[in-house]
């Protein structure tokens, strides 16, 4: 299948899933129904986006993903670093601990119906954020949840789960301090010492926490989603409310839609791009609009024109 003149598929897959019996029989099928698939395996951080170059210059026309979120982020960055009429199509075929991406799509789990997608499925335009000049696909998402869910093996899903009691005995217990913070965006702008902040391109982040429940891969907008401090197991509990409606001009809870926001903050702000961490003083958070093309499954939730 030649898509812009290129032709053939690369399986980039992660080095840590490459001796699993059932991502080899995925690859043995797929070449028995007939396709080509070359595969390609990655050995640490870099490989991925070094892999990218390589299949941009063998002239291939699509590439997948095989890992979790990180892996994805590294090939999507590679991308990004080409081009958009030399970019590849991107498939994924989710091999990760937390798939959130994959997740958010509703693409198949299990390696052969993945693969087999991933493949030969349809692909749509889709926009890819931009955090300053790095790429994110899904969700950059901070405070709170960048450094409890990664310093911890317990989400803030299990937390609220938990119920608001316990979630405040944590924080006490970790001394969790807020950060200080400025965010402006197109229409508005806003100080606040932050508990927690979202930016979505897609759903959902550390583990199945729905963040951005409107996001939409195809619609040239990010969600921006972010919690004021609070101090009291009540103002907590309004929170959690809050957090049930998204309003866009909550007391505690405010939920955007935007093309860019800027953040400014006193400290060095912990944020998640796609998984990742990383620390931040200051960033501008933006998207270039159907930046990829990205295979993706029928009625998937993070397509918003007509499918
Ligand atoms: N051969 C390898 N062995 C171990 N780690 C690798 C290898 N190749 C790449 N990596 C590292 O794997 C990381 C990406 O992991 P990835 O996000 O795909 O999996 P995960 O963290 O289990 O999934 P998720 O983010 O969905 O929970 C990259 O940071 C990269 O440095
Ligand atoms: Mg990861």
């Amino acid at each position: 299948m030649a898509e812009h003149g290129r032709d053939g598929t690369w399986l980039i897959l992660n080095g840590k899933s490459a001796q699993q019996p059932d991502v080899r029989e995925a690859v043995e099928r797929v070449r028995a129904s007939g396709h080509r698939l070359d595969v390609r395996v990655t050995w640490e951080g870099g490989d991925g986006q070094r892999l990218v170059d390589d299949a941009v210059r063998a002239g291939i026309s699509r590439v997948v993903a095989g890992g979790g979120d990180g892996s994805i982020n590294e090939i999507v960055a590679g991308l990004m670093a080409h081009e958009r009429s030399a970019r590849p199509a991107l498939g994924i075929l989710p091999l990760g601990s937390a798939n959130d991406f994959a997740n958010g799509l509703n693409l198949p789990l299990a390696p052969q119906p993945a693969l087999a997608l991933a493949v030969s499925g349809e692909v749509r335009d889709v926009d890819v954020g931009m955090l300053d000049d790095e790429p994110f696909i899904n969700v950059a998402s901070g405070g709170f949840g960048a450094e409890i869910t990664t310093s911890t093996p317990v989400g803030l899903k299990r937390l609220l789960g938990g119920g608001a009691y316990s979630l405040m005995g944590m924080l006490k217990a970790w001394n969790y301090q807020p950060f200080e913070g400025h965010l402006r965006w197109p229409d508005g702008e806003d100080r606040v010492p932050l508990f927690m902040l979202a930016i979505g391109n897609g759903s959902q982040a550390g583990g199945g926490q729905q963040l951005a429940p409107s996001a939409k891969l195809d619609d040239g907008l990010l969600e921006l989603l972010f919690v004021r401090h609070f101090n009291s197991l009540g103002e907590l509990k309004r929170i959690i409310d809050e957090l049930e409606n998204l309003p866009h001009d909550g007391h505690f809870v405010r939920y955007l839609r935007v093309p860019w926001v800027e953040f400014d903050s006193d400290g060095a702000f912990p944020l998640n791009l796609d998984g990742e961490p990383r620390r931040y003083h200051r960033f501008r958070a933006g998207l270039e609009q159907e930046a990829i093309s990205l295979v993706v499954p029928e009625r998937s939730p993070l397509l918003g024109r007509d499918q």
